[in-house]
């Protein structure tokens, strides 16, 4: 019998991407565990490679001598068996590999990044190669370069001596020789951060006797030996910073055997400051009663997914916090999900607030080894509740007793770049695997899952008042098309203007969105009408005020913007209401007043999203206007008026879900009107007033909304009725993209037409450009293919990608699917 690791390989392309079979030779046998990750050769030419152990067997010696694992990159597993199923899972339904599954659960610091070094072979010396080398030129440049290197030469070196030629023949001929030989070394790119600690080696009396008679002579030594006496231990670091001693006073007191020095791991942390801990909110009856329906549920230690849909200031939170003291009292550790624009300061203070150390956070902008750090302190058990945007779902907590996602509709829940995964679907297998609670909490549900909420497959929490019997704010719709006809054509119509007037005499505060993304304004030619165009992507350049250049979103191509209009040399214009530009109009309108402007613009330059709002806050301005990240989560019950500059912007986008996405904008940002006693306000300008999205938004109606919307969904064959499954095609040649895709659709109805997929019932549409038709130079083009997400589907989009990758024809022209994308 033999050891096989079955092996899943970091460099492996979709349509290759299975187990491979290695030989775990004996002397790594009892240190390998599945979930390590190893160098392997792989290939024809055994190059060396990234891989990660799935499983190991034991099994009878194959007639084929299997390739051996040559070196081991962990200590200990970094996925455990949960984690492994969970990888192999997303491969299945998201269409990725293996490894980019594994490389969204880990954080970045633990990449490692692979190195080739040739050297000598052991037992060659310098005159030995040059020997080997010969009279041939390149031979002996390559020795020269090796030699010339400490510890080997990289590929990268022996290019560069070798200009344009190729230094490969060279170099296969010596090894071939037995002159040189290639070694892969791992770097990763994050290390462990230690510390060095003092601890005492021997009981205080007999160490104080040491050192107190000799205070004279070494003042120093007797110093630190009495802090350690009163701490019993301390960083070295802090000892010598109370007393004054130095690194080697420490070293000499342990040589003398009173104290020993160990190293041990820090964890890099972005502190939250100065939190008062809170206690534990004690709930009114509404809430009572969700939290005790939760609860059970989450005790009953069965996976389950509930809903937790209340109106915005219902308490939403205050019931989730209940859940987690539940869920720690009984062991187990929590998970909370927020949207990237929902993790603001105040939520992080919160968590801090109630559970202090225990607390990890986890999102995007955190540097790596934060990223690495806060990982180990979830791993390790020190943290037991976690806090975080999407990616935060693979966090490595041990007995998951409960996540909940909050504003479970949040588009941001959703991968656009590989693995494309639903955090919603991901958290849900993982209750699945835990026998935990999955909590969706939302004012505004997404469509789909209030589907499965109405038909029972999750349980439906509701919270109907707001806190404090609050009533939510009453709402009127002004109409812009009439206020251009009464002459005013600027963003701001008057019965907005003056309820900020008022407002502000009654030293009240008001919130206006401006329902645009970004801060970016859109440029064009006065005289000729052209908008200047991304040279490698089919769309418009955005004027951006921070550094002063148009750009790209896309690619992020960036230029300074030109003088004047390179085809007529006109003037440009700068249409589209900026924040900026209705700011101004605010001034204006509202002369002596102060206004504070929050949008990507204003956030990144100096100041801080939490210093804005803190501002906003202690010194009472009366005016916030930004972009989306005024419109959620927000919680000042000095705001008494809400205003919504142009609600239309993102209905009509051409997506299906862009009414939903409306809907709920709308109605989170009308939720920060009226929290506190004063009660409030809410103003939305339109120039569509009879939109029934608007109107229902309006009055706060999800469940007209809802209604209107499922039954356009169910016409329209949308989620939740049909998944949609989008395969797109990209490359350099527009009519390679279009063959390709022409094939790929015949392909598809062939089989569509076969007896084992009749039950599909599939609707294929497209090819058809999509929404950007072109990106950094490539063309896309996408067929879409509307069916219930089945196995028996996903296991022929699989089939459909594996054969787009391996058929020559399609060469230049890469291949994907997505399922249900947000964009
Ligand atoms: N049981 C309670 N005890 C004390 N304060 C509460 C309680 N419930 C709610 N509140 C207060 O009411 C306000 C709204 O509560 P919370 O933020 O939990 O609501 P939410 O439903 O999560 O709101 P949103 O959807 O708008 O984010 C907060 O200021 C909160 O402190
Ligand atoms: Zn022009
Ligand atoms: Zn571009």
């Amino acid at each position: 019998m033999e050891l096989v690791a079955r092996i899943a390989l970091n460099a492996a392309t979709y349509a290759i991407d299975k187990p491979y079979d290695y030989l775990v030779p004996p002397q790594l046998a009892d240190r390998l565990v599945p979930g390590m990750r190893v160098i392997i050769p792989f290939g024809p030419g055994n190059r060396r490679t990234e891989g990660l152990v799935l499983a190991l067997e034991e099994a009878a010696p194959a007639g084929v001598a299997l390739k051996p694992v040559l070196t081991i990159l962990d200590e200990e597993p970094v996925l455990d068996g949960q984690a492994l199923k969970l990888a192999l899972w997303m491969r299945e339904r998201w269409f990725c590999t293996v490894y980019d599954a594994a490389r969204a659960m880990l954080p970045a610091g633990l990449y490692y990044a692979l190195q080739d070094r040739w050297k000598l072979a052991d037992g060659v010396d310098r005159e030995t190669a040059y020997e080997a080398a010969g009279k041939s030129e390149h031979a002996r440049r390559v020795v020269e370069v090796v030699v010339s290197q400490a510890d080997g030469a990289d590929v990268a070196t022996l290019r560069a001596a070798f200009g344009d030629k190729d230094p490969n023949p060279a170099l296969r001929l010596l090894r071939d020789k037995g002159v040189l030989t290639l070694e892969t070394s791992a770097a990763r790119g994050v290390g462990d951060k230690t510390q060095q600690v003092a601890v005492l080696a021997i009981p205080p009396e007999e160490a104080l006797a040491q050192v107190v008679p000799r205070r004279r002579s070494a003042p120093m030594r007797c110093a630190v030996v009495e802090l350690l006496c009163a701490l019993g231990e301390a960083a070295a670091k802090e000892i010598c910073y109370f007393t004054g001693a130095s690194m080697p006073t420490l070293r000499s007191l342990e040589k003398s055997g009173i104290l020993t020095l160990e190293k041990r791991e820090v964890y890099r942390r972005v502190a939250v400051e100065g939190v008062e801990p809170a206690v534990r909110p004690i709930l009114n009856q509404e809430q009572q009663a969700a939290f005790a329906g939760l609860d059970a549920l989450a005790s009953a230690g069965k996976a389950a997914v509930a809903l937790l849909y209340g109106v915005t200031g219902s308490g939403k939170t205050q019931v989730y916090l209940n859940l987690i003291y539940e869920a720690l009292a009984r062991g187990k550790s929590a998970l909370v999900l927020v949207p990237e624009i929902g993790l603001t300061p105040q939520v992080m203070r919160l968590f801090a607030a109630h559970f202090g150390e225990q607390v990890a956070v986890l999102h995007s902008a955190l540097r790596a080894g934060e990223r690495y750090d806060e990982w180990k302190r979830i791993r390790s058990g020190k943290a037991r509740v976690v806090v975080g945007t999407r990616s935060a779902v693979f966090a490595p907590l041990k007995d998951l007793g409960l996540i909940v996602l909050d504003e479970e509709q949040e588009a941001s829940y959703k991968s656009e770049n590989v693995p494309k995964y639903h955090a919603r679907e991901v958290a849900k297998f993982r209750c699945v695997q835990q026998g935990a609670l999955l909590v969706l909490a939302s004012a505004t549900p997404s469509i789909e899952t209030m589907y499965q909420a109405r038909q029972g497959i999750y349980r439906l929490f509701t919270l109907t008042r707001r806190y404090n019997q609050r009533e939510l704010p009453p709402v009127d719709i002004v109409d812009m098309k009439e206020e251009l006809r009464q002459g005013s054509g600027g963003d701001l119509s008057r019965p907005l203007l003056a309820a900020l007037e008022e407002g502000a005499v009654r030293g009240e505060q008001s919130i206006l969105l401006l329902n645009r993304r970004g801060a970016s304004r859109m440029v064009t030619c006065g005289e000729c009408g052209e908008a200047p165009d991304c040279p490698r992507c089919s769309i418009h350049l955005t004027y951006h005020s921070a550094n002063g250049r148009l750009m790209c979103h896309y690619c992020g191509h960036s230029q300074p913007l030109p003088d004047a209009c390179p085809h007529c040399g006109g003037a440009f214009n700068f249409i589209g209401a900026g924040t900026q530009k209705v700011e101004e109009e605010l001034r204006e309108a509202l002369p002596g007043r102060e206004i504070l402007r929050m949008d990507a613009d204003a956030v990144s330059a100096t100041h801080s999203h939490e210093t804005l709002l803190g501002r906003f806050e202690a010194e009472n301005i009366p005016v916030l206007l930004g972009t989306q990240m005024v419109a959620k989560g927000l919680d000042f019950p000095n705001v008494t008026l809400v205003g919504v500059i142009s609600a239309d912007q993102s209905l009509y986008a051409d997506d299906y879900r862009a009414g939903e996405r409306t809907f709920a904008l709308l109605t989170q940002v009308v939720g920060r009107a009226g929290r506190g006693e004063k009660g409030g306000r809410a103003i939305i300008q339109t120039f569509t007033p009879d939109n029934e999205v608007i109107r229902k938004a309006a009055r706060q109606d999800y469940d007209g909304f809802y209604a209107q919307e499922l039954a356009l969904r169910e016409l329209r064959g949308c989620p939740p009725f049909r998944d949609l499954f989008i395969i797109t095609a990209s490359g350099r040649l527009e009519g390679a993209v279009l063959r390709t895709c022409m094939r790929l659709r015949r392909t598809l109805e062939g089989w569509l037409a076969l007896p084992a997929y009749r039950e599909i019932h599939a609707k294929l549409l497209g090819p058809a450009p999509a929404a950007v038709a072109r990106i950094n130079e490539r063309y896309r083009y996408r067929l879409t293919l509307a069916c219930a997400n089945t196995r028996p589907v996903r296991e022929m989009v699989a089939a459909l990608l594996r054969a787009a990758q391996t058929d020559k024809e399609n060469k230049g022209v890469s291949v994907s699917a997505d399922v249900n994308p947000l964009d």
